[in-house]
């Protein structure tokens, strides 16, 4: 039924219901403003403790702990109808507002704009955070490195972007530390533009690694169109707009950038595609109580190098969540590998552990302690 049609005693529930939701809303605002009040104070203490140090560094403003943290908070007090998911969203967009009202939050992302990247940055630091696009990795790295931002966004697992390797090799040049981790599910669609003809489609841009994700179901229903590889699934977006008979594979952030019509959704052929972000930065982040270490560590090319190396995480009950393997860029020594483990750098037990991984490698660096991604 139209609002329209709506009875006399249907419009007098209606209004009653709105007039609550007003009233709601009012202390919903009045509610928010003094949480902004409260994180402008805590941005003074924060700067009186430095000056009260002697301190010369910038204040640090964002505190990864803390915000993981208020998100599972926000996720354990909620009793629904929203899910738990939506509700800690709501507090992401509160809190990057409060953390802006602090400083701008500059965070340099691998771009063209409407990549999964962007999105992974918007994510992580809500839309009130200033997301810069930069065309590489090592651009990403430089800017953060440089301090013109203060953070920056890279893929690092899943091939979505086909950048993987790219991103761990420019840890082994760089001081910067990981601050964080994003974890995005990644929904391919095939969009088109306001001048294709749909039954026409010869021709489907995307990124290589976007196009073969979604193989079995071009073989599917567009056995025959030619497909294109394009730097980014933005780029194939941008493309649209001239070419009647083309289509591109990319997600909905490039669908609404480039003012494009989803054609059909989630056309991915596994449908737990996922892609893992990490949030580079320069300060060291304390324990949030659910933390993950990144570290890397050079080791010779000897017989059971490997082997030896983990058996300290299996010895202290140490939960690996990734180990990848590099070639070294130096000739000292032949490998480098790329851990990931659960806990904090802080914790008694990931010590232990990395004193004895560190008396057996050629050398061992930590690349950063940080919270388990929330969302
Ligand atoms: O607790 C802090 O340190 C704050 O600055 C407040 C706050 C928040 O809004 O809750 C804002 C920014 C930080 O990244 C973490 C939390």
């Amino acid at each position: 039924m139209s609002e329209q049609e709506n009875t006399p005693a249907n419009e007098a529930q209606l209004s009653q219901l709105r007039n609550e939701i007003d009233r709601i809303d009012n202390e919903i605002c009045q509610l928010i403003s003094e949480r902004a009040r409260c994180a402008q104070s805590v941005a003074d203490v924060k700067k009186a403790a430095l000056e009260a140090a002697g301190s010369t560094d910038p204040v640090v403003y964002y505190r990864p702990e803390r915000e993981a943290n208020v998100l599972r908070k926000a996720m354990s007090m909620n009793n629904g109808p929203l899910d738990d998911e939506e509700m800690a969203r709501l507090f992401r967009e509160i809190m990057s507002a409060c953390l802006a009202l602090e400083e701008p939050t500059k965070v340099a992302y691998l771009g063209p704009e409407g990549t999964f990247t962007q999105q992974a940055a918007l994510k992580h630091f809500g839309h009130s955070a200033v997301a810069m696009p930069f065309s590489a990795i090592d651009e990403v790295f430089r800017e953060v490195e440089a301090g013109a931002v203060n953070y920056g966004v890279v893929p690092v697992e899943n091939s979505t972007e086909g950048v993987v390797n790219h991103t761990l090799d420019n840890f082994m040049g760089s001081n910067l530390q990981i601050c964080g981790e994003v974890e995005l599910r990644i929904h391919q669609h095939l969009l088109v533009s306001d001048v294709t003809k749909t039954d026409s489609i010869t021709r489907i841009y995307s990124h290589s690694q976007s196009l073969a994700q979604c193989r079995k179901w071009l073989d599917a229903h567009y056995p025959n169109a030619e497909r294109v590889a394009v730097s980014s699934n933005a780029d194939a977006a941008k493309r649209l707009k001239g070419e009647w008979n083309a289509a591109a594979i990319a997600g909905q952030m490039a669908a609404d950038l480039y003012d494009l019509k989803v054609h059909a959704e989630k056309i991915e052929d596994q449908p737990d595609n996922s892609t893992r972000f990490l949030i580079i930065g320069t300060q060291k982040v304390l324990a949030s109580g659910k933390d993950k270490t990144s570290v890397v560590v050079a080791m010779r090319n000897e017989p059971g190098a490997l082997h030896d190396l983990l058996q300290p995480f299996h010895v202290y009950g140490i939960d690996l969540t990734r180990v990848e393997t590099r070639p070294a860029a130096s000739g000292t020594w032949n490998y480098v590998f790329f851990i990931d483990f659960s806990g904090h750098i802080e914790d008694a037990i990931v010590k232990k552990a990395l004193d004895e991984v560190g008396a057996k490698a050629a050398d061992l660096r930590v690349l950063g302690s940080y919270p388990e991604a929330v969302l």
